[in-house]
């Protein structure tokens, strides 16, 4: 696609010590503090980080939804402030939230957003956004009687109808069923594959672990992680343990622990500790079940780094007699 050759020396998305304050009647909140990072064309990348990180501020900022206090974003090159038409030309935005015009058939919807970029005579496009969406058969129901998972998929549909180099995806899978979230990725992947940069927030660590190139993680408003998803696994070098368990665990297991429902796992360096953990079980008496060891995935590395723990804490266990 011709828009998406601007040439590799420029960053599709450059973002250059982003800072925002919130000011309010209750004071003031520090949203973003000084981040910077650049992602190139082609990347598919992810920003990930808790609740209240920062991350929907600083796609607001790159969007031009928000007003940066200190720093600049450029997309293409084009500062989001003094060239907002051209840089906002570049995106196509998945928001967050289902905003939707109800007056209009879905066909109507795509063709409206089409001509508000400068592009027309799109059937040809919005005819393939529709199939790869699974929108056929809904062309001209009016956006009312679309369930909330088909108006997401009218809102990826009407972010991509002017074919944006650079697609953002806030969230897009939240609460959405299984089906929407595997079309969704195939088609996403494929425009990646097809020269696309995506820039992708989520709360589902999997998605990100599977998808993304490279990782940024914002805590309070900073970066605290920047790398490629693989560098990022393979930094933390654990092995964990993985069982089910009816019992409660003991103190000094727990404290080590991520305990989801039935579901324990512990951090385990080397078969030694392996040993020790199973040692300890034993003698409190637990009968930990479906035992897998198998290294960090990225919720581990993601927590891990969340906690602040800048090395792995070794596992202190005797073994029992
Ligand atoms: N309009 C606003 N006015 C004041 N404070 C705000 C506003 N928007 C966000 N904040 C604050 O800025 C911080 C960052 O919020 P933001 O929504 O960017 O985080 P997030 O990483 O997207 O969180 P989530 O994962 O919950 O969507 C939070 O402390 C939030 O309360």
């Amino acid at each position: 696609m011709s828009s998406i050759s601007t040439g590799a020396s420029t960053p599709a998305i450059s973002f250059q010590d982003v800072s925002k304050t919130y000011v309010g009647a209750r004071g003031s909140v520090h949203a973003l503090d000084n981040v910077a990072f650049d992602i190139q064309p082609g990347e598919f990348f992810g920003l990930l980080g808790p609740n209240g990180a920062g991350k929907t501020t600083l796609i607001s900022i790159l969007a031009g939804l928000a007003r940066a206090s200190g720093g600049a974003v450029k997309v293409h090159g084009h500062d989001v402030v003094a060239d907002y038409a051209a840089a906002r030309r570049s995106l196509g935005i998945v928001p967050q939230e289902l905003v939707f015009d109800p007056f209009f058939s879905v066909r109507e919807a795509l063709r409206i957003q089409s001509g508000y970029f400068g592009v027309y005579d799109n059937d040809a496009w919005i005819d393939e956004l529709l199939e790869n969406l699974g929108l056929s058969d809904k062309a001209n129901a009016n956006m009312r009687q679309l369930s909330g998972g088909m108006k997401r998929r009218v809102l990826v549909a009407q972010a991509l109808v002017h074919r944006p180099p650079v697609i953002v995806l806030d969230e897009p899978t939240a609460g959405v069923d299984v089906e929407l979230r595997q079309t969704l990725w195939q088609f996403v992947a494929r425009l990646n594959k097809q020269g696309h940069t995506v820039l992708l927030t989520t709360h589902y660590l999997e998605e990100a672990e599977a998808l993304c190139g490279r990782i940024a993680m914002l805590k309070q408003g900073k970066v605290v992680a920047l790398d490629r998803t693989s560098a990022l696994l393979a930094g933390t070098a654990s092995t964990m343990m993985r069982f089910k368990l009816d019992a409660v665990l003991p103190p000094d297991l727990a404290s080590k622990a991520r305990v989801t429902g039935r579901i324990v796992q512990i951090k385990a360096h080397d078969a030694k500790e392996v040993e020790a953990v199973l040692a300890r079980l034993h003698a409190a008496g637990c009968q930990p079940e479906d035992l897998e060891i198998g290294r960090a995935d990225l919720e581990n590395v993601f927590l891990e780094i969340m906690q602040g723990e800048s090395k792995p804490l070794p596992l202190k266990v005797e073994a029992a007699a």
